[in-house]
């Protein structure tokens, strides 16, 4: 029989990717899934055979066990990537990708907010490498770069920040990156090393460290002087520093006075009081020259984060895949889930009652596939928009007789965004006007390619109603699972995500969970989201009492304190951490009610990129016509700019929906409209989820917009205010004019607005009003809940059903 990629890169105990390089460098094209041949088999097999032989000519062991990691390694990292690109999905290798690149500018000291300990770690070497070209032979770099505190190190980049630009080769080109973005700025150059927010004051030392530099001689002297009589001090060598400290406690660690810090300060060409703040940078300057090495002391922990275990990879086991079942409105998404339930239900567990818990499993062939039971992308995004990702595999159904359909593209869209791979159910077949290779065909254009096409998109034709194909559907998720390698440790405390949660009468709170990692059992302490307590019961989707739940099963449970939120995190701790991190938890959500966490906006876009926030912004975009979207869209991805890449997370036609919010939401995205407006629940969504929405009648102007907010020139000197709603219920046709028999939904519709007239979402005529009239009287405004006659100015085209939207431009004061 012949073997697949994956698994004869299993045999040799090596990543498909390595065993797709081999292939490549004969020049065969290959996937995970492409069938391995005789031939390719013996160019394998001599490939191997010869990388075994080299091995054994070097340090066997070394080798051997690199050779895994490294396999291990671009498993772990590569395959979910691989197989988007299978996916022939070059938006979500690009997501990939960007995940790299942050990292990258981190490193290079990008993000100059948070300052994890491994940046520095990387900052450091990279001042090794400036030390042996700077000064000094090799050696005495290493030796220095070694001996020398972390902090010594970094604050050798901030003086010889530039040593970089003479040329080291080994510079990344994220190194490059930075020091484009930092346009070369020495504050910039310095801040390289560690990314920590520049001050005022940390300049003026660099200043006057290079002065004390000409200068050594001078100020070694004089801690000569001073030396004897400090000597019968016991003075640190090396002390602790937290991000900021205030010169009195500074000069406490050090074991000074309070009086010499600030002269040092002074003589480095800043005035400093007693209980000035000082950044950890200046602190270290005038730390170094009092002879005391510094290094930072791990930032206060947060109290309402549960300490993350790190599992070592010998304790990872396969878990089962989760599916979540996407596509668009009546192509079968419930059917498939039912049929699949259906006919997994062995006779013996027929009698069971199936119970909705949001998810359920499935066996198949002996091994577990758990299904999240509510379909479509909705939930799905609604829960990353929370931070959360549960789904491992997206089944897309499309219908044979129906082909791509606008929830196929968002579907397509949410997936790629998140990075799930796709397998696509081309369903119906059963039906005669079933034309799968259209489907296909269709697919192409998403970058869906199938793979009997030469593509890596999984493609199964079935039918919910006659059951066909679902085992092939059952089986390709298995073997997809298992080229993901999907693994957790089951032998540790539990961590899951919360799928559903209600209040019930008689139970109390109850709480559907996706074990994500370890196994929870009855008894368990629990924090979930602000909630806590102690795990009375646990049920499965069968109605089945558990005393444990492992990795990827979905349980019920009962005893919460209160009911979470689907997407929040549940954690096993030991009751008093539980009871005081959900305290903290629901005061800081009190707390920040008010500002749901900060999203990009138009208008702060270029303080975000400044700030190196943003590195990529993602738009949605929506038009009224197919053609203007592609325009808009193209239009939009052409801006070209240094500090940010522009991304489309989906395009479409029609009104904003919520479900554009919720993506917009989960990807931190923009929604630029174009002759469209947002549908009330979307309006209502972008309130609560904080999402910036712009709708233009004009591409130029969008196009203006964005590009104006990347360069920070976005002038902003009117704001649109809806003033009120209202709802076309007749038409009345006089000689003269077409009149609107409205009810005024919302707010009130006055007669000197400015007004849109929506159809279906779309926009389809901005004016302003003619008339407006209750009974025979003309009018000023009419309220909410009341009913008139309007007229537009220069316009004939009313419909019933049509809304008018009524506004005005407000000036805006300059910020
Ligand atoms: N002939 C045929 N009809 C099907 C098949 N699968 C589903 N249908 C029919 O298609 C219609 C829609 O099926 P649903 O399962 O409700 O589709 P859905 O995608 O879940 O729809 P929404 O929940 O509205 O998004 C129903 O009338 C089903 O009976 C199939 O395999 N063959």
């Amino acid at each position: 029989m012949t073997k697949r990629v994956y698994e004869v890169a299993k045999e040799y105990g090596v990543s498909s990717n390595d065993v797709i390089k081999v292939l490549e460098e004969h020049n065969i094209k290959a996937t995970n899934f492409s069938s391995v041949n005789d031939k390719e088999k013996d160019l394998l097999d001599k490939a191997y055979h010869k990388k075994a032989a080299d091995n054994q000519g070097k340090k066997a062991n070394t080798a051997q066990s690199g050779q895994n990691d490294k396999g291990q390694h671009k498993k772990e990292n590569g395959d979910r990537q691989n197989q988007n690109k299978n996916g022939g999905n070059a938006h979500q290798n690009d997501n990939g990708s960007k995940h790299n690149n942050a990292h990258n500018h981190n490193a290079g000291g990008g993000n100059r907010s948070q300052q994890p300990q491994r940046n520095n770690q990387n900052n450091n070497q990279n001042n090794g490498q400036n030390n042996h070209k700077k000064g000094g032979t090799p050696a005495q770099g290493t030796q220095q770069s070694q001996q020398n505190h972390q902090q010594g190190d970094n604050k050798r980049t901030k003086y010889f920040g530039h040593a970089k630009q003479n040329g080291d080769n080994r510079n990344t080109s994220s190194d490059n990156k930075n020091r484009h973005n930092n346009n070369n700025h020495g504050k910039n150059n310095n801040n390289q090393g560690n990314n920590r927010p520049h001050t005022l004051l940390s300049n003026v030392l660099n200043k006057g460290k290079h002065k004390n530099k000409r200068n050594k001689g001078q100020f070694a002297n004089q801690h000569t002087q001073e030396a004897p009589v400090k000597k019968t001090k016991n003075y640190p060598t090396s002390i602790e520093l937290p991000e900021t400290i205030i010169v009195k406690d500074f000069a406490e660690r050090l074991g000074r006075e309070v009086s010499e810090v600030i002269k040092k300060l002074f003589m480095d060409g800043f005035m400093a009081t007693i209980n000035q703040e000082i950044d950890y940078e200046t602190a270290s300057i005038i730390a170094d020259e009092f002879g005391v090495t510094v290094t930072q002391e791990a930032p206060p922990e947060d109290p309402t984060e549960i300490e993350e275990i790190v599992d070592a990879p010998e304790t990872l086991k396969t878990r089962p895949p989760v599916v979540t079942i996407m596509g668009h409105v009546d192509h079968g998404k419930t059917s498939l889930l039912d049929a699949i339930r259906q006919s997994s239900i062995t006779s013996h567990e027929a009698g069971g009652i199936t119970q909705h818990i949001g998810a359920y499993q499935v066996r198949y062939e002996g091994k577990k596939i758990v299904f999240m039971d509510t379909p479509g992308h909705e939930a799905f995004t609604a829960m990353r928009a929370r931070g959360a990702q549960v789904t491992d595999i997206a089944v897309l159904v499309v219908a044979a007789d129906d082909g791509v359909m606008p929830q196929t593209i968002e579907s397509i869209n949410h997936a790629k965004s998140a990075g799930v791979p796709i397998i696509v159910a081309i369903n119906k077949i059963d039906k005669e006007s079933a034309n799968p290779q259209q489907v296909m065909q269709q697919l192409t254009e998403y970058g869906l390619i199938s793979e009997e096409w030469g593509g890596d998109t999984i493609m199964v034709p079935v039918s919910a109603h006659k059951k066909i194909g679902l085992d092939d559907l059952l089986e390709n998720i298995l073997v997809l699972a298992e080229v993901l390698e999907l693994k957790a440790n089951p032998d540790r405390p539990a961590q899951g995500v919360v799928i559903e949660a209600k209040l019930d009468k008689g139970r109390g709170p109850v709480a559907s969970v996706l074990i994500q990692k370890g196994t929870l059992h009855v008894g368990d302490t629990i924090i979930v989201g602000s909630c806590y307590g102690k795990v009375r019961a646990m049920t499965s989707e069968r109605g089945e009492r558990v005393k444990k739940a492992e990795p990827s099963i979905p349980v019920e449970i009962l005893g919460l304190n209160d009911v979470p939120e689907a997407g929040d995190i549940l954690n096993v701790t030991d009751e008093k951490t539980a009871r005081s991190v959900a305290e903290k938890r629901l005061e800081k959500k009190r707390s920040s009610e008010l500002h749901v966490n900060a999203k990009v906006t138009l208008d702060d876009l270029f303080n975000q990129i400044q700030q190196g926030e943003l590195k990529e912004l993602s738009l949605i975009v929506k038009g009224d016509v197919q053609g203007s979207v592609e325009a808009l869209s193209q239009s939009l991805m052409a801006i070209k700019s240094d500090e940010v890449r522009i991304s489309i997370v989906h395009a479409g036609v029609g009104a904003i929906t919520e479900s554009d919010i919720m993506l917009a939401s989960a990807s931190n995205a923009l929604i630029i409209g174009f002759n469209v407006r947002p549908d009330a629940s979307a309006r209502k969504a972008a309130e609560h989820e904080n999402v910036d929405m712009r709708t233009y009648r004009v591409i130029y102007d969008a196009i203006n917009d964005v590009e104006a907010a990347i360069k920070g020139m976005l002038e902003k000197k009117y704001e649109e205010h809806i003033t009120g709603r209202a709802e076309v219920r007749q038409v009345i046709t006089t000689p003269k004019v077409i009149v609107g028999g409205s009810y005024v939904k919302e707010g009130k519709i006055t007669s000197s607005s400015k007004i849109r007239l929506i159809r279906n979402g779309i926009v389809v005529h901005e004016g302003a009003i003619d008339g407006l009239r209750r009974f025979k009287d003309d009018v000023k405004e009419v309220a909410e809940g009341y009913e008139c006659g309007i007229t537009l100015e220069n316009y004939r085209d009313i419909k019933e059903g049509d809304e008018i939207e009524a506004y005005e431009m407000v000036e805006v004061a300059p910020e």
